[in-house]
């Protein structure tokens, strides 16, 4: 049975800081059963989808793409079908819907898709925004990342992740006092503490409790609506995003098993040459010592997180597919890089033996 106005819970957060963890946590809840997640991806190989755990048809993945232009009109149509589905009977039950947005995402634009539009403001009504703040690179991304600064403003939930890792509390005084100076009405939860009704029924969203700075933003992203924006990516015209021109996204994929011991050196020559360009690193790894079941690594800036082990394949690709997603990376290095420790033939490149003897062999660090 499903109840209209159906509610939506916008899941945010700068890269890394914990939204999939978070999400597979709650999706295993039997209350969230007739959930449906919606994804929007960065990078051109979609990898959040596979990393939630959920049975796959309750999850859509958005494409690639910045939220506020290509994946908007996405949204809506992707909003729209779901009703459609549940009125003509093809999904039996639809109590909620969490968007998760990407890291780089000004959640902005997603609240006003659903918010400003006619038709989807009858069936669908915005539970609440959960912004997730890492406890050990939460203060230095909120410093240069105006994304953050937003998501943390508009925030109906603050939720800090990582508050079980070494040194994460050392800071969290300072973190948890800018967070409350952006953003004064919105709860801060600790998300080891934080179960549903901490985090569900938030009350509908309303703007007007919100800071002066929240409102302005809502209020130019629903100009936008009203009017286009000149808002584009590689095609020519006029770009006012700063992420799209210093942030670039590489995937990286490689067929075939790799050594443990490859991956470990990529990760630590990337970090020794270019640990503060690094924003984001996630993927799935074909291992050669197990390629049963994949292992997923995951880099938040300078933090390699521990790997885990899946139990299975989520789908019928094996190989390796990374993303990284860079500020300021000069040229190809990652790519020359990844090709030199899965040994792929290049001209004039070193392989993995000439990277063992000689770290520094690739130009570009
Ligand atoms: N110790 C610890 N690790 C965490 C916590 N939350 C997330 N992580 C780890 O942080 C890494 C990134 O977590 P994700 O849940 O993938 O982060 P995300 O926000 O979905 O990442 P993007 O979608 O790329 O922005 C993973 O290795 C997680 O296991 C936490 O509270 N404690």
């Amino acid at each position: 049975m499903t109840r209209f106005p159906i509610p939506v819970t916008v899941l945010t957060g700068f890269l890394g800081s914990g939204k999939t963890t978070l999400l597979n946590r709650l999706l295993k809840d039997p209350e969230l059963k007739d959930t449906a997640v919606i994804i929007n991806e960065f990078g051109d190989v979609a990898i959040d989808h596979l990393l939630v755990e959920q049975a796959s048809d309750g999850i859509i993945e958005l494409s690639d793409g910045c939220l506020c232009c290509t994946v908007r009109g996405e949204l809506i149509d992707t909003l729209a079908e779901l009703v459609d589905r549940v009125q003509t009977g093809r999904i039996a039950a639809l109590s909620r819907v969490v968007i998760e947005t990407t890291g780089l995402a000004d959640p902005a634009p997603v609240l006003q898709s659903i918010m400003a539009h006619p038709v989807l403001v009858q069936a669908f009504r915005l539970d609440g925004v959960l912004t997730l703040v890492d406890a050990l690179n939460g203060a230095s991304t909120l410093d240069s990342h105006l994304e953050a600064v937003k998501q943390a403003a508009i925030a109906d939930r603050l939720i800090i992740s990582k508050l079980d890792m070494g040194g994460a509390r050392e800071n969290l005084a300072q973190l948890t006092a800018r967070l409350r100076q952006l953003n004064p009405s919105a709860p801060i939860l600790d998300v080891g503490k934080a179960g549903l009704g901490d985090l569900f029924d938030c009350g509908l969203y309303d703007p007007q409790s919100k800071s002066a700075d929240v409102r302005r933003w809502l209020g130019k992203a629903q100009d936008e609506d009203l009017h286009g924006h000149d808002c584009d990516h590689d095609d020519g015209h006029a770009h006012h995003h700063h992420h799209d021109s210093r942030i670039r996204t590489d995937t990286l994929i490689h067929d075939g098993p790799v050594p443990f011991t490859a991956i470990e050196m990529f990760f630590d020559l990337l970090r020794s040459t270019h640990g503060e360009n690094l924003l984001r690193m996630k993927g799935i790894v074909e291992l050669a010592e197990d390629p049963s079941r994949p292992l997923v690594v995951h880099g938040v800036q300078k933090t390699l997180h521990p790997p885990a082990r899946l139990p299975f394949w989520p789908d019928e690709k094996r190989g390796t597919r990374l993303v990284l997603i860079t500020l300021d990376m000069p040229g190809d290095y990652i790519k020359r890089l990844f090709a030199a420790i899965t040994n792929t033939p290049q001209i004039d490149m070193p392989d993995r033996a000439a990277l063992e003897s000689n770290p520094l062999a690739i130009p570009g660090q």
